[in-house]
């Protein structure tokens, strides 16, 4: 689905669309196929002056400095490019973006710096070893910024009331019932009221969320469930392990999609696969987890705190 709009100024966040980049000796490759893979400094500094005064970046780091039509000349490592004028008026003038080896946009500096950027965080590497345990899982940084996860926490709390105690649909002589069921899972859930909340919580999947759905897994969603922000308090927050698509009610579900939305204010309370090793999960405050449907998944017992979150299911 799409992308921010080319119009719209991008935000940290964001995946950098692709774009053909054109240098001065006429020769030209796209963003994605060359530059993907390291992680980026992207100037676009308003004269040539500007461009010759560019901080050197760490090693590691790609350097491109982009124009809509000078020929600048920054010093090496820089590369100079042209770029298409819709896509250098979205990047925005005289700034520094910084972007991980995923091409998405994390932080954005006004040039001349006053402060260095920081260095790019080097990812904890697993053993050759560990890898073939990893469930097949996607993790999507910065779908939702901190304030909207901190509004969404007030939301459930306080206009909702701090939600219901959840309860599991059970098959009875035919019959769909509710049913409180320790033995599978305690916490507490709401719908959000708030329109303009969820407005805002659609507008970041689509933009930040499906398009990498789209890209890692070739699924392009459709279909959503509402939204439901969890509460697991300490003692009594927890899911068994299930399937979200067992019963003929959710077997359209494909993929399950969940925003931890105060990651670190609480313990326990990861995300484990049991059919794909003893791994824990615990995404960062905005990250989406996304994962199929039809994996066996659990959520382990909050021991201190309360974990907050926001799931809903895409078909
Ligand atoms: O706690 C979550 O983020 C989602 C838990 C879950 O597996 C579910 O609601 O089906
Ligand atoms: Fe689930």
């Amino acid at each position: 689905m799409n992308a921010a709009a080319a119009s719209e100024r991008w935000l940290p966040g964001d995946r950098l669309p692709d774009v053909r980049l054109r240098a001065h000796d006429g020769s030209s490759q796209t963003l994605h196929a060359e530059f993907a893979g390291a992680p980026l400094w992207l100037a676009t500094p308003v004269d040539e002056a500007a461009a010759r005064a560019l901080p050197t970046p760490p090693a590691g780091v790609v350097a491109l400095c982009v124009g809509a039509d000078a020929a600048l000349p920054p010093p090496a490592p820089w590369q100079a490019f042209t770029a298409d004028t819709r896509w250098c008026a979205a990047l925005g003038c005289g700034l520094l973006w910084q972007a991980d080896a995923n091409l998405r946009l994390q932080a954005c500096h006004a040039l001349p710096l006053t402060v260095a950027p920081m260095p790019p965080a080097a990812a904890p590497a697993l053993s050759p070893t560990q890898t073939g345990l990893i469930a097949p899982i996607l993790q999507v940084p910065d779908v939702f910024e901190p304030e909207l996860c901190a509004a969404l926490i007030r939301h459930l709390e306080i206009d909702c009331g701090g939600g219901d105690v959840s309860a599991v649909l059970v098959l009875e002589d035919g019959q769909q019932r509710l049913q409180v069921d320790p033995s599978i899972k305690q916490r507490r859930e709401v719908i959000p009221r708030d329109p303009a909340l969820e407005a805002r919580m659609h507008e970041r999947l689509m933009r930040r969320a499906l398009p990498e759905i789209a890209r890692v897994f070739n699924f392009e969603v459709r279909r959503r469930d509402p939204f439901k922000l969890l509460a697991y308090p300490q003692g009594a927050g927890y899911f068994r392990a299930h399937r979200d698509n067992e019963t003929p009610d959710v077997a359209h579900r494909r993929f399950a999609l969940s925003v931890n939305l105060n990651q670190g204010d609480y313990e326990g309370g990861e995300f484990r696969y049991p059919e794909f090793g003893l791994s824990r999960f615990s995404p960062v405050t905005g990250a989406a987890l996304v994962f199929s449907c039809s994996m066996l998944h659990e959520v382990l017992p909050v021991e201190r705190g309360t974990r907050y979150a926001m799931t809903t299911f895409l078909a």
